[in-house]
């Protein structure tokens, strides 16, 4: 298995190009399967869910083409995708290819509103917490749909079509709301989705169901409305920039100090991270297109954080910012809010020296004066990606394995470092 060798110490800077967002392109990808037309992305990141994933749509028989690095462009260009659902062949989801990830199961929606049926295989992704979908059946159910759960596979079925309905999550769902607004995109007649999630992710599966001919209003509010249309058509859309990764080498350079531009993304589809990032001690400015962040000399100042659905701090960046508290001049308070088994990177963390103490929901995080090169282990996607911004700040090496969770959402993610100046390499075997 691959690990990844990061000598720590020295600053980064340079510019850092931002992929597309691993989180709005799944989605996008899955809608293509509620037209027969060409669904064409682009800005579409180099990532192993995107391979899952067109592995999954594949199968049900959607035609790809993949138009890869042209001459000229760099290998962080991001790739462009043809998908064309013009002949599905099978309308089954398999345990071995959606066990690998979260996303997967949210083809349920599209296959179930375009064919009447679906029988997709209940997910994997992040280690993170139960992860139930039952939220997602809820909506499915009020649109008319027969769910039963059989043998590790969710059974869908409508006679006649999916109805229009109120939903009303309980807790704000990411997933829930993906699912619901495919769903009632085909459905006949209107849907109010009440409590729906804010995040950015949601409103560009949103414009692009309405560039396919879906008529939806309110998408990054927590009322959507859907009036059902009978059929959607092809349509051309870009992905929009990777949130978290922006946030990410934000983080990286807060703790390493340097200046770095963060090209091709947008402040304020991170606004909360960006503004207790600054409170820590990092200078950050908005230049045309993208983001500046520096911090030089000075020490960090340590902030505490509660994770909360969009637009509150993403609990996608929660390890990161913690990595980044490990070296303040304090303690800080981490709660976390969405997930109740995201906290597996303090184990690891602690193999650096980090002093952090875990109290249910919360982390207390005693920042000290150096952490130090250590062999650690990723457990999950964000996880692992706080122990490569730690182990660039840690004295000596470090070496990080099962880093096959990290390529799950980090497109080029040594290249991009390395030419920060960072000395970090992939060693394979
Ligand atoms: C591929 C993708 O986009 N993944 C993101 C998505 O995950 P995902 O869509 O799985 O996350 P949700 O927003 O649905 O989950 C939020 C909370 O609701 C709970 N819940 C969810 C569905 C359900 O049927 N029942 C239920 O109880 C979950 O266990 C969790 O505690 O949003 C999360 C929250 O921002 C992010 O961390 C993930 O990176
Ligand atoms: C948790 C994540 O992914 P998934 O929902 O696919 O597990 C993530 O992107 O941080």
């Amino acid at each position: 298995m691959d690990r990844i060798h990061i000598t720590g110490g020295a600053p980064l800077n340079g510019t850092i190009p931002i992929s597309g967002a691993k989180n709005a392109a799944l989605p996008l990808m899955i809608a293509s399967l509620m037209t027969g037309e060409t669904l064409e992305l682009i800005n579409v990141p180099r990532l192993a869910d995107i391979t899952s994933l067109l592995r999954i749509l594949g199968n049900h028989g959607v035609d790809q083409m993949v138009v890869g690095k042209r001459p000229g462009q760099s290998t962080e260009a991001g790739q462009t995708i043809r998908l064309t659902a013009s002949n599905v062949i099978d309308t089954t989801a398999p345990y071995e290819l959606v066990s690998t990830m979260r996303a997967g199961f949210w083809v349920v929606a599209p296959l179930l509103a375009r064919f009447g049926e679906a029988k997709v295989s209940l997910p994997g992704g992040c280690a993170i917490g139960t992860r139930p979908v039952d939220l997602l059946i809820m909506a499915l159910e009020k649109l008319g749909a027969e769910i039963e759960i059989d043998a590790g596979y969710v059974v869908a079925k409508t006679k006649n079509g999916l109805r229009g309905a109120e939903i009303d999550f309980p807790k704000v769902t990411v997933g829930g709301t993906h699912v619901a607004l495919m769903a009632a995109s085909l459905a006949h007649g209107t849907t109010v989705i009440d409590n729906a999630a804010r995040e950015p992710e949601v409103v560009d599966l949103a414009e692009c169901l309405i560039r396919m001919g879906a008529r939806i209003e309110g998408a990054g509010t927590s009322r959507i409305v859907i009036e059902g249309v009978a059929r959607l058509h092809g349509a051309r859309h870009e992905v929009l920039p990777d949130r978290i990764e922006t946030g990410t080498y934000a983080m990286a350079v807060a703790m390493t100090g340097g200046d770095i531009v963060l090209e091709n993304t947008r402040a304020d589809l991170l606004s909360s991270a960006l503004d207790v990032l600054a409170t820590t001690g990092a200078e950050i400015t908005q230049v045309k297109g993208g983001i500046r962040v520096r911090r030089n000399g000075g020490g960090i100042h340590p902030a505490d954080i509660t994770t909360d659905p969009f637009p509150g701090f993403p609990t996608d960046l929660q390890a990161q910012f913690m990595a980044l508290m490990t070296l303040a001049k304090g303690q800080s308070n981490i709660r976390e809010t969405i997930f109740e088994n995201r906290f597996m990177h303090v184990q690891e963390l602690a193999r650096l020296g980090a002093k952090i103490r875990l109290d249910g929901d919360l982390a207390i995080v005693e920042g000290v004066d150096r952490l130090k090169g250590a062999p650690v282990m990723a457990t999950d996607l964000r996880a692992s990606v706080s122990l490569v911004i730690a182990g660039l700040a840690a004295e000596g090496e470090t070496q990080i394995s099962r880093v096959y969770h990290l390529d799950r959402g980090f497109e080029s993610l040594e290249a991009k470092l390395a030419r920060c100046g960072a000395d970090i390499r992939r060693v394979r075997s």
